[in-house]
């Protein structure tokens, strides 16, 4: 045993933070509050450091959580960086393979798996086959080296032939990985080393104790204070709460101007998004003069608003204390309603499907005759996509209208006879009351245009900014001042699944010239179930929010996994029968299993058959149904948005089910243009759903793919 130090530096290492999201929480929970003690009182009796003998690092430490349980930490002077949880036999393993290395070029401190390991079970060929040129041969050492290779593993890197070893190399750490994929995926050194934290050139050596408190080490290493110590025994914290990767955190804090964030599925936008609305409410907290400031934490759906509310309160519950908020989360439809209802807007604002409005259109349809070779469906496109996403008023305005991207082109004097339909429909929306989002979001728009009222936020964060037309982008536009940390927007236009669509330029939210801010590493999904989301859209140009081309260079996942299953088999039942097999398979006391079906119906027809078959389900539908705890949960694909679930299957994909029948009926798009519009979205609804599984995904379906849907 060695005695601890009468004053000990916590720190603690991401590794052994995610080691604690698999213990049982009592483990987690006497982990947390013996470090407390530890860091309390570092020479008490039973703090003892235990040295793990055998080992190649003779820093490393154990320490007793419990009967079966061991931490390991690192120990130097008086700095104890804690790495690992686990089981005890498992946990002494662990820590008798590891060695920890300073490393000046990344300034930080690395952990390599020691020599003798590697000697046992080399994972790769250490010499490269003659005839297959090394993926590296276009970077030199000291390329490798400055995006954080260790000049020890040079041989290994100069060894790699195809990217899938890259991750499969033992020697390599993270950091080391991060950077090989990225190179490997098109990124150039500068857009590497950006990434992973490295934007100036290495200092001198350090030490290992500046190590710990470098920007990069940041990215893995918390050094742990009081406040932080309390919070953990508090509250289970997940890694995202206390760690920001280097990317992540220049995009989460500092100052900036208007901001928009891109990134692939699961690659953090949503922890961006919630560590920066803290960042923000933090400075307002700490300046008394912002008294009763706020930021508004806002996105397109109820669930997800709900979601992000209750992350934000395990993360900073400071700020949404009940009676004095700083933070206020409320999805923008539910805002405007409330902002509207307190000022005696007059108008309740409905839905597209509301049967008010739908009986407005039957009489509309009746009382005029189109103009030739247009369809209901078309005028009804025509409303929604043009007059009410642009906010056209006047005959003159649609005249003028640009139509990109609508597909048939129309004379002015077919605009002409369109607008007589839309003033009716509007003059009879008038009459009833009613009003759609749309008008919802230019009636504030002009409340606040007019100047009488002073809006409570000093900045606004935005989640799934792909969903949002362009009338809540002008409205959000409205509601901040245009000055320094105003509007900070995350999307992903991949998951755009509503039919609205806005560009920031067009909506005057200015980001342009800033086209850095993306984020490419995925967190959540193995990179076999990234690549089989991904290839869903395929040659489909998808855009980037603002006024180009999206590019999904350099997205990459650095866990793996099986392959997604696609199970094809000759019928419906047929699919319901081998899903139950495959359900047993899972240990569904510890996993959490989605199955996402397009529609409500598919979905409770399989419920109802596993409920037959005695399995417990639960349905999530509304913003309040939990989908964290274990066990099979069924929804629909466009519920899924923003969850996340070990495994998840999506049923009925095959061409018979998937896309729906009526899709090719003639009346139900004006024309081909926009037909393609809507397999987009629900190639759009595949990927999403798709990327909500963490580790197993499997593709159920009866016959074959539709080959209208999937190349
Ligand atoms: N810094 C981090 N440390 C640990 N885990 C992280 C970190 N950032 C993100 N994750 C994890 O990655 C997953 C995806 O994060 P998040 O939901 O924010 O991504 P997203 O880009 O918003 O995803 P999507 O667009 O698919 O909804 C989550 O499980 C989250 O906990």
């Amino acid at each position: 045993m060695t005695k601890s130090p009468e004053t000990l530096n916590l720190s603690i290492d991401i590794s052994c933070n995610l080691a604690l999201e698999k213990v049982p929480a009592s483990v987690r929970k006497q982990f947390w509050k013996l470090v407390q003690k530890l860091h309390a009182h570092p020479e008490a009796n039973g703090n003892n450091l235990e040295r793990v003998k055998g080992g190649s690092d003779k820093r490393m430490r154990s320490i007793r959580i419990d009967q079966g349980y061991r931490a390991i930490a690192l120990q130097e002077g008086a700095d104890l960086l804690l790495v690992h949880v686990d089981e005890h036999d498992k946990a002494y393993a662990w820590a008798e393979r590891r060695r920890a290395v300073v490393d000046d070029i990344t300034q930080s401190v690395r952990f390599v798996v020691a020599v003798s390991e590697e000697a046992e079970a080399p994972a790769m060929p250490p010499v490269k086959a003659e005839h297959r040129p090394g993926l590296f041969d276009a970077w030199t050492d000291d390329e490798l080296i400055s995006v954080g290779v260790l000049a020890d593993h040079l041989p290994t890197v100069r060894a790699i032939v195809d990217e899938d070893t890259i991750t499969a190399a033992p020697e390599l750490d993270e950091v080391a990985q991060l950077s090989l994929t990225g190179l490997a995926a098109g990124l150039t050194v500068e857009e590497v080393r950006d990434e992973i934290g490295l934007t100036e050139a290495p200092a001198n050596k350090v030490t290992f104790s500046e190590a710990l408190r470098s920007d990069i080490a940041q990215r893995r290493i918390r050094v742990l204070d009081d406040k932080d110590l309390e919070a953990f025994v508090e509250r289970d914290m997940a890694a995202w709460r206390i760690f920001l990767h280097p990317m992540q955190r220049r995009l989460a804090e500092g100052r900036k101007s208007t901001t928009l964030v891109r990134g692939g599925a699961g690659t953090g936008k949503t922890v961006v998004a919630m560590h920066r609305a803290r960042w923000l409410a933090d400075q307002i907290r700490r300046d008394p003069s912002r008294k009763g400031r706020k930021v508004l934490v806002t996105t397109f759906t109820r669930n997800l608003a709900s979601d992000i509310r209750q992350n934000l309160w395990n993360l900073c519950p400071e700020n949404l204390s009940k009676s004095a908020p700083v933070i206020e989360v409320m999805n923008l439809d539910a805002w405007v309603s409330e902002f509207l209802r307190a000022r005696n807007f007059g108008k309740t604002i409905v839905f597209g499907d509301h049967k008010d409005l739908k009986k407005i259109w039957e009489d509309a349809f009746d009382q005029f005759t189109l103009p030739d070779g247009l369809s209901q469906a078309f005028v009804k496109d025509e409303w929604r996509q043009i007059i009410q996403a642009q906010g056209l008023e006047q005959k003159n305005e649609y005249f003028r209208a640009s139509r990109t991207g609508r597909g048939s082109p129309l004379s002015r004097p077919m605009r002409k006879e369109l607008w007589a339909i839309y003033e009716y429909v509007r003059a009879r929306m008038v009459e009833q009351g009613i009003a759609e989002p749309d008008d919802g979001y230019r009636a504030v728009r002009a409340i606040l245009d007019a100047g009488s009222i002073t809006l409570p936020f000093d900045h606004i964060v935005v989640d799934e900014t792909q969903d949002m037309g362009e009338q809540a982008i002008r409205l959000l536009r409205a509601m901040v001042p245009e000055r320094e940390n105003d509007l900070f927007l995350v999307g992903d236009a991949h998951q755009r699944i509503y039919p609205r669509k806005a560009s920031m330029t067009a909506c005057g939210v200015n980001v342009r010239g800033r086209r850095s801010n993306i984020l490419r590493i995925n967190y959540r999904t193995t990179e076999e179930i990234r690549r089989w989301a991904v290839s869903v859209m395929t040659g489909q140009a998808v855009d980037d929010m603002d006024t180009s081309v999206e590019s999904s260079k350099g997205y990459r996942s650095l866990m793996h996994g099986p392959e997604p299953l696609v199970a094809e088999v000759a019928s419906k039942s047929d699919e319901l029968v081998n899903l139950v097999e495959w359900l047993k398979c899972i240990d569904l006391k510890t996993r959490t299993v989605g199955i996402c079906t397009y529609t409500r119906r598919q979905r409770d027809e399989v419920n109802d058959h596993l409920i037959a078959q005695g399995l417990k389900t639960e349905i999530l539908e509304r913003d309040s149904d939990d989908s964290s705890c274990p066990g099979i949960k069924l929804l629909t694909m466009h519920r899924s948005k923003g969850l996340e679930f070990d495994a998840v299957c999506l049923m009925f994909i095959g061409a018979q089910d998937f896309p729906p029948a009526w899709i090719f009926m003639p009346e139900a798009f004006p024309d081909d243009a926009s037909r393609e519009d809507e397999l987009q979205r629900l190639r759009s609804l595949v990927h999403v759903a798709a990327t909500r599984a963490r580790g197993t995904l499997r593709i159920s379906l009866t016959g074959q793919l539709s080959k209208d849907l999937f190349t």
